[in-house]
């Protein structure tokens, strides 16, 4: 196993939003409960936030906002509340964990800034700092999702942070080499770059996704899986990240969007918003189906 596969326990930064709802609904219930699988997990939760599956179903319909977008931009879902968009989130996840893992006997998921022992959890990009640093997105995920839940730690594939930037990147991609060598992540027929089950990215309010930033050269890569930046405009300045090849390359993407800071940059690439230089978050077309879960304040302008 390669060095990217490391799991250290560190002994808090606030999370990314793409984690948010899955923390939520999965420490709820994963501590409990950790034999069972995922759906039983939901419905547990379901009953925890007192919700039957009629009113559950009742209150995504009554809160979903149908927004029409062009085709390409793929399926948006726009949630009054925050439990209401954990609620569909992860059950998104668990039932494509379900079908997936019926299927290969691995689920491969990439995260930004439950389980099962098929589940093998990777970072679409990572701060290049120590993994007991509350800046790295490792930190965060496992303090606040994956320590609570069980999954191997084999299976859990943090950065080497003793490495330079450089170096980290292209660990990452030799461990990830090694994992579709092995077909626990497959190969996109398509593109000849690895293809995950499935993504989970944010977005940030000038339009980058990963550490894929607007105006950066590295948005423009098109042979490396895995790249490193020095000069990140959001702190801190050294990281990894996949590139847009791997991106696009996913089976599923879901980009999970709150705030009204992000509101005019959904309405430029969702709506009818003002043209001008495209984003990074523009050049997101995976392979696979784009799933775009929204709170209000992210829909707003739409
Ligand atoms: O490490 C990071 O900073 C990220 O991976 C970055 O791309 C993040 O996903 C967006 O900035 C949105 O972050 P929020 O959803 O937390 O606003």
């Amino acid at each position: 196993m390669a060095s990217c596969a490391r799991i250290l326990h560190p002994t808090a930064r606030s999370l990314p939003n793409c984690l948010i709802p899955l923390c939520r609904s999965f420490s709820l219930t994963f501590p409990s409960a950790v034999a069972k699988p995922l759906p039983y997990l939901l419905r547990q939760h379901q009953k925890v936030i007192n919700l039957d599956s009629k009113k559950l179903d009742f209150r995504a319909k009554a809160s979903m906002a149908g927004v029409s977008t062009k085709k390409s931009r793929g399926k948006v879902q726009v949630f009054d509340s925050e439990e209401e968009l954990a609620v569909s989130l992860a059950k998104y996840v668990a039932d494509l964990s379900d079908k997936v893992g019926k299927e290969r006997n691995a689920f491969t998921v990439v995260i930004s800034g439950g389980s099962l022992s098929i589940w093998h959890v990777f970072w679409v990009d990572e701060r290049v700092v120590p993994k007991n640093n509350p800046e790295s997105n490792y930190f965060l995920a496992y303090n606040d999702f994956l320590s609570k839940i069980p999954i191997p730690s084999g299976h859990v594939y943090a950065i080497n942070d003793a490495l330079s930037a450089e170096g980290a990147a292209d660990d990452y991609e030799t461990c990830i080499k090694h994992l579709v060598k092995s077909g626990t992540i497959g190969l996109s027929e398509a593109s000849g770059f690895p293809k995950f089950d499935l993504m989970l990215l944010g977005m940030g309010p000038d339009g980058h996704v990963a550490s894929l930033f607007p105006g950066h050269p590295l948005a423009q890569e098109s042979e490396k899986w895995v790249t490193f930046i020095e000069d990140s405009p959001k702190p801190p300045p050294e990281r990894i990240t996949f590139t847009f090849p791997v991106i696009n390359s996913s089976a599923h993407l879901a980009l999970v969007v709150a705030g009204s800071g992000k509101a005019d940059v959904v309405h430029t690439v969702l709506g009818d918003g003002k043209k001008h230089d495209t984003l990074p978050v523009q050049l997101v077309l995976p392979e696979g189906g784009l799933t775009w879960f929204l709170d209000k304040g992210a829909a707003s302008k739409i």
